[in-house]
């Protein structure tokens, strides 16, 4: 198991109200039959120049496009590239006329043999799935079953059919911001944070995370150890993000302002996607070499991207757009906005029956983003050499291009 991390951000905290790890397991044991006496994959013995076969699930996600376009250009020992997902994205056709075969999968990691099957023969899986759900869209169930059932048959699948090496896209809402808004400032994987969650996402992930983390040194089929990793975005920005998208169409709507709610004072953690593409394809490409180290270890996302409010961040991007954003201080009071986040809370649960009615402020998204949240690492340097791919001017000007075409695009 991992030699740092211990006790500290390890995101090991309590869910409140959630069902305990071990009251749900997963039926891919029995479903599997002789799949995993087909191939029995693993680095350690490959010869330099092997190709590998990788697996991205919740390869067309925002991340997912990101981590296979990052692969197909920066992996050399990539021989083919699976991807699995439930909704397979069209661009994905363009990718099959290249040197290295493309393979789409769609599938739904809630099952376990659809899982299974794309997993086997795989040497790598980076598991990027998710639900993200924040704004109440999904039931509590769902976001449980394909977090953290779907992450249990990922890890089942690795073992069942001889799979060592698995990287999970974990987030930082796994250590906060905790429920009761205690700051995160400038934090690492071991600073100390009492990880309190209520909300049905952050639980999902938290629980999963640990279900990867357990599941590094098991042997699977084969006979060799599995290892794991979890890497830890903050808030993601870039190409395909689409609440900025969303910002800056209300801000063209609203006459090309937006007002601020959040005092700039309370710094949000954010990453270039392109950056934490890259720490994916790294980690992936260093868990075998350097397993004793990375094994079961936690890894935060971080580049240069500079520390600011949520909303003053965007205006990096929205600034250059056209948008401006209004008061130095927030307009409304905070006791303004708790009200009308309950508000919105109470009108999704009374409109359920009829509409799903899903703002973007509701009370936890408020918590998150009125929470500093912030993260100061080196750990993925130190473990495994990342050094961002794309400094801060380069994911800035790369990010206002999309939101240039995305908004106009919707025009
Ligand atoms: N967006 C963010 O700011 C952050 C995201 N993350 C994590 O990164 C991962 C990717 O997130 P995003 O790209 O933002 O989300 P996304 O929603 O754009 O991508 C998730 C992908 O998973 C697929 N998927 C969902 N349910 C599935 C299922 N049952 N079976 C197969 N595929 C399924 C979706 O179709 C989608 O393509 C998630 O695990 C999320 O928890 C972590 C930290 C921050
Ligand atoms: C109060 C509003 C006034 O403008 C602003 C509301 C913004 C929120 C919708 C976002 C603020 C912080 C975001 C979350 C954060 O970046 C961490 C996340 C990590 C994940 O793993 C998934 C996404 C998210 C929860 C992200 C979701 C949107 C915010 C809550």
């Amino acid at each position: 198991m991992g030699q740092e991390g211990e006790g500290g951000a390890s995101g090991r905290g309590r869910c409140v109200g959630w069902p305990a790890l071990d009251e749900r397991r997963g039926p891919l044991q029995a479903s599997l039959g002789t799949l995993g006496q087909r191939l029995q994959p693993g680095m350690a013995d490959s010869a330099q120049a092997q190709k590998l076969v990788y697996l991205v699930t919740g390869g067309c996600g925002f991340l997912g496009e990101h981590v296979v376009r990052m692969l197909l250009q920066r992996e050399p020992r990539l021989g083919e590239l699976r991807v699995f997902d439930r909704h397979l994205g069209p661009w994905l056709e363009e990718l099959k006329t290249g040197p290295v075969r493309v393979t789409a999968i769609q599938g739904d990691v809630t099952e376990a043999h659809e899982v299974a099957a794309a997993v086997a023969g795989a040497h790598v899986v980076i598991h990027t799935a998710g639900l993200v759900d924040v704004f109440g869209r999904a039931s509590p169930e769902t976001i449980h079953e394909v977090n953290v059932q779907g992450t249990r048959n990922v890890i089942e699948a690795c073992v069942q059919t001889g799979t060592r090496f698995l990287v999970y896209t974990s987030s930082m809402e796994v250590v906060g911001p905790n429920t009761k808004g205690h700051p995160f400032y400038r934090g690492n994987e071991d600073t100390l944070y009492e990880a309190v969650h209520r909300h049905p996402y952050p639980c999902s992930k938290a629980l999963a995370e640990r279900l990867v983390l357990e599941a590094n040194g098991r042997e699977v089929h084969g006979g060799l150890p599995l290892v794991t990793c979890a890497l830890r975005p903050t808030g993601i920005y870039g190409e395909g993000h689409q609440i900025m998208r969303d910002f800056y169409r209300q801000g063209l709507r609203l006459g090309g302002w937006l007002f601020r709610a959040i005092p700039a004072s309370v710094e949000h953690g954010r990453v270039y996607v392109g950056n934490v593409a890259w720490m994916h394809v790294l980690a992936a490409r260093e868990l075998e070499r350097r397993a004793a180290l990375m094994g079961g270890q936690v890894y935060f996302c971080y580049d240069g991207s500079p520390y600011k409010s949520y909303e003053d961040f965007n205006m990096e991007f929205l600034g250059p757009c056209g948008l401006q954003l209004v008061g130095a201080r927030p307009l409304l009071p905070y006791w303004l906005l708790v009200f009308l986040a309950a508000l919105n809370a109470l009108l999704q649960w009374l409109l359920r029956p009829l509409v799903l009615y899903a703002p973007l402020l509701n009370p936890y998204t408020l918590a998150v983003a009125n929470t500093t949240f912030t993260v100061s690492t080196d750990k993925a340097q130190r473990h495994f050499g990342y050094e961002p791919l794309f400094s801060w001017e380069d994911s800035r000007t790369r990010t206002i291009l999309w939101v240039q075409a995305a908004g106009s695009s919707a025009q």
